[in-house]
This record gives C-alpha cells, sequence and structure tokens, in this order.
C-alpha cells in the first residue's frame, strides 16, 4: 500500500494566533519530506491536523486520500511520533510494544520485527527507566512501525540523539522511503536534513514560503535563512 500525504489549503487559528495558513503540499511515496521552519512556525500545528489530533479551521490534510480519523485501518496507513512521548517507566520494551500492538490488533509477531527495525533487541528485556533519550526516542519510533504504516510522521526525530542515533536515523529515514514509505519529518537540524531529505517545504509565520528538492548541491541553509526572514 502507498499513501501520499496531500494538505491543501490548510488553516489553523488558536482565537487571535493563526498558527497555520493556507498551506498546501503534497509528500509523495518513496520519498523523505524535511519539514522545516523557525520556533512558533506552524509545523507541529500541520502534522497535528494531519493526524487528526487538532480540527483546522479550514482546509483539508488527508493521508491515502482519506482524512485520518475516516481510515479505516489507521495504525496500518500512518504511524507517528510527535514531541517527547511519556512510557512507564515500570515496563521493558518489549512489554510496552505488546500493550500497543494487542490494542491495535496486530500479529504477535510485529514485536519482534520493529525491535528489530530499531536496533533495540538487545535492550527488549529491560525496563524504559533506565532507556537514554536515543532508545526512547528508537521505542517510540518502534511504536509508531507496530501497523507496518504505509507513512511516518516524525516531529523532530533528531533531538536529543547523539552521533551514532543521528547515523543510525539517517539510514532508517532512508530506509523507508526506500521500501516505499511516505515519510514527513519536521526538523531544524539543516545540515542533517541534507543528508536524508529528497524534498524540503519551509514554513514562516504559519505560511509555506518555499520548498526545493534536496541534493547534496542544495544549500538547504541559505535557501532556509532566505525563505525564512
Ligand atoms: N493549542 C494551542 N493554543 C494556542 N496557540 C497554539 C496552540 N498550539 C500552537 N499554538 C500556537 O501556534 C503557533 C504555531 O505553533 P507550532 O507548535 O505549530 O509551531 P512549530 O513550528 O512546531 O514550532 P517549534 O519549532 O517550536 O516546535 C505558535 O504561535 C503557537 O504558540
Amino acid at each position: 500500500m502507498s499513501a501520499t500525504i496531500a494538505v491543501t489549503r490548510l488553516t489553523k487559528t488558536f482565537g487571535t494566533v493563526t498558527a497555520v495558513q493556507d498551506v498546501t503540499f503534497t509528500a509523495p511515496p518513496g520519498t523523505v519530506t524535511a519539514f522545516l521552519g523557525p520556533n512558533g512556525a506552524g509545523k507541529t500545528t500541520t502534522l497535528r491536523m494531519i493526524l487528526g489530533l487538532v480540527t483546522p479551521t479550514s482546509g483539508t490534510a488527508t493521508i491515502a486520500e482519506t482524512p485520518y480519523t475516516r481510515l479505516p485501518h489507521p495504525v496500518r496507513t500512518a504511524g507517528a511520533v510527535l514531541e517527547a512521548t511519556a512510557f512507564h517507566p515500570g515496563l521493558t520494551a518489549e512489554d510496552h510494544l505488546h500493550v500497543h500492538r494487542t490494542a491495535a490488533g496486530l500479529p504477535a509477531g510485529r514485536v519482534a520485527h520493529v525491535l528489530d527495525q530499531t536496533g533495540l533487541t538487545e535492550a527488549a528485556h529491560r525496563r524504559i527507566s533506565g532507556y537514554s533519550l536515543g532508545m526512547r526516542q528508537r521505542l517510540a519510533i518502534a511504536t509508531a512501525l507496530l501497523g507496518d504504516p504505509a507513512a511516518l510522521i516524525l516531529d523532530e526525530p533528531t533531538n536529543g540523539l547523539d552521533p551514532d542515533g543521528i547515523h543510525w536515523l539517517r539510514g532508517f529515514l532512508r530506509a523507508c522511503a526506500h521500501d516505499g514509505r511516505t515519510v514527513l519529518v519536521s526538523s531544524h537540524a539543516l545540515a542533517e536534513t541534507q543528508r536524508y531529505a529528497d524534498h524540503a517545504l519551509f514554513i514562516a509565520r504559519g505560511r509555506l514560503v518555499h520548498q526545493t528538492p534536496v541534493t547534496p548541491k542544495t544549500d538547504l541553509e541559505k535557501l532556509y535563512l532566505e525563505a525564512t526572514k
């Protein structure tokens, strides 16, 4: 299954604050799309609208041509990691994943598979309370992968990762795209984004101000500074 993420004229106001204004873009399968912009630009709000967690004031957001809240199989269609995920510290990673995969009605074998995909197999029987930030980030990604989703949405996944973790994440995102998944990632880490993204969207003050294919020659920082000033 493939799942294009399509955002059309999306707008969200919170009282007098316009967080997102008339944003339109498409994130196609088989690619990593980076979502870049200053603090408060509207990235998280847009991702939350795509995932049905925030109701748009106007416009639409669909995954596989369907709003998230109306997807027949949401966990198989889209997996997401938004901001700091809370885990029960007394559980092991394996326990945590079994709780989630049972709730989602997924086969037991998925747990070992996502542990392997995120490099957590050896740590699977340790309590999450002893996990580093990077291991927690991997576990959040493992949870998002339980349904083998066609689309993956990650909000600032490099935050708190050490160089090993960043190296792993880069390879992981590329592998996801290679497998045909649609990957949408918000980030502030421009040099790193340059190394894994196929396409970059720039958002500033709630508006999509620029977009570009990303190649080794793209000067993402220069484009970012020009587009968001
Ligand atoms: N629930 C809310 N109520 C009121 N205002 C909100 C709410 N959520 C977001 N905002 C405001 O909307 C704007 C966009 O915020 P958002 O979190 O989407 O930005 P962001 O690009 O993700 O920022 P950051 O890079 O800091 O995570 C900000 O002005 C923020 O204060």
